[in-house]
């Protein structure tokens, strides 16, 4: 029996390890050290990276770094690394809200930590470590929502950008200061941006660093939609009634659409067809489908 049971929790917990590695985007075939840099990232402390799961489905995960307008810390790194791994084995969750305490979203990495790590090996490593993080959190079965606030800036734009959808209150700014830093983004946001904007508009917001504010995010496709409130609490209930018109419904379903329109998103179109084909297999004749079949219902 308690062979079993070990038996067992080995192979969920290398089913696990199997996934991450599926999911993520480097490994040591590609010089990525990720021991040694969770390491260094360990050494910068400060703030915390929240995450609260509710009933509804709905997850809430907070920046919370006010005093550094919610700049990402090294631990704060790697506890984002975490609260993505506790949201994939959520089976439950239907969506999720990203945003950040004291009313501001985030401004990037913390220039401290920056100035800690500027050696190029150091810099590589992290750079892929954000990356394998921010690509598991796009590819969540997760309906996933950055509530923008005060500013976004650096990689705190970036990180807007591993979401499916931004929404911006009222005198936000998302801005790619990267040129500014002499860099270029680094966390997947450029990839991601030219995705969302196009390459003409993602050069000309990277190319001038430029401010984008709620207005132009809206015409350009980076934000959904503008917030009629810039108040913290009423802001976050906005965005989570905005997120419920897409949560409403049996998570089953909800993650299947997130599934279908990701591989849509990502995946060559043959490739992309075969697993709509698998992700179908999950649905048909499962209960929503058999309910419906009860209900058969009009929709008008
Ligand atoms: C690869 C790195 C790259 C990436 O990951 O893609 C980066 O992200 S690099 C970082 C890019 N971000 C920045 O350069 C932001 C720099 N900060 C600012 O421009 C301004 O602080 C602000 C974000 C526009 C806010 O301005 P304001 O409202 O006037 O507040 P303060 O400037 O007074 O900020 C309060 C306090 O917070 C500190 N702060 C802000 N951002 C950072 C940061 N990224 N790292 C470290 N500290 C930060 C700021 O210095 C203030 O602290 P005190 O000076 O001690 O009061």
């Amino acid at each position: 029996m308690a062979l079993a049971l070990w038996k067992n929790f080995l192979q969920i917990t290398m089913k696990r390890i199997l996934q991450q590695r599926r999911l993520s985007l480097y490994n040591g075939a590609h010089g990525y050290e990720e021991e040694v840099i969770k390491k260094k990232l360990q050494q910068f402390s400060g703030g915390s990276i929240n995450l609260s799961k509710e009933d509804n489905g709905m997850a809430i995960l907070t920046l919370n770094n006010p005093k550094l307008m919610n700049a990402f810390s090294g631990t704060m790194m790697v506890e984002l690394q975490e609260r993505v791994t506790e949201l994939e084995n959520w089976k439950d969750g239907k969506g999720l809200i990203i945003h950040g305490a004291g009313n501001t979203f985030c401004s990037g990495s913390d220039l401290n930590v920056v100035k800690e790590i500027s050696n190029s090996q150091d810099g590589m490593n992290m750079c892929m470590f954000m990356q394998n993080t921010l690509t598991r959190l796009m590819r969540l079965p997760l309906i996933s929502v950055a509530l923008v606030q005060g500013k976004a800036f650096g990689g705190g734009a970036e990180l807007t950008t591993a979401c499916d959808f931004r929404l911006m209150t009222p005198g936000s700014e998302i801005r790619f200061v990267h040129k500014h830093m002499g860099l270029v983004p680094g966390w997947g946001g450029g990839a991601r941006l030219v995705r969302i904007v196009g390459s003409g508009a993602a050069l000309q917001l990277l190319g001038a660093a430029a401010r984008v504010e709620p207005e132009r995010a809206r015409s350009l496709g980076l934000s959904e939609a503008t917030l009629l409130s810039s108040e913290e609490t009423r802001a976050l209930a906005e965005a989570r009634a905005w997120l419920s018109q897409y949560t409403e419904g049996p998570a089953a379903v909800i993650r299947a659409v997130k599934k279908v329109v990701a591989a849509g998103r990502e995946l060559p179109l043959e490739a992309a067809l075969r697993t709509e084909k698998d992700i179908f297999g999950t649905v048909w004749g499962g209960p929503a489908n058999l309910q419906a079949l009860v209900r058969r219902p009009k929709h008008k």
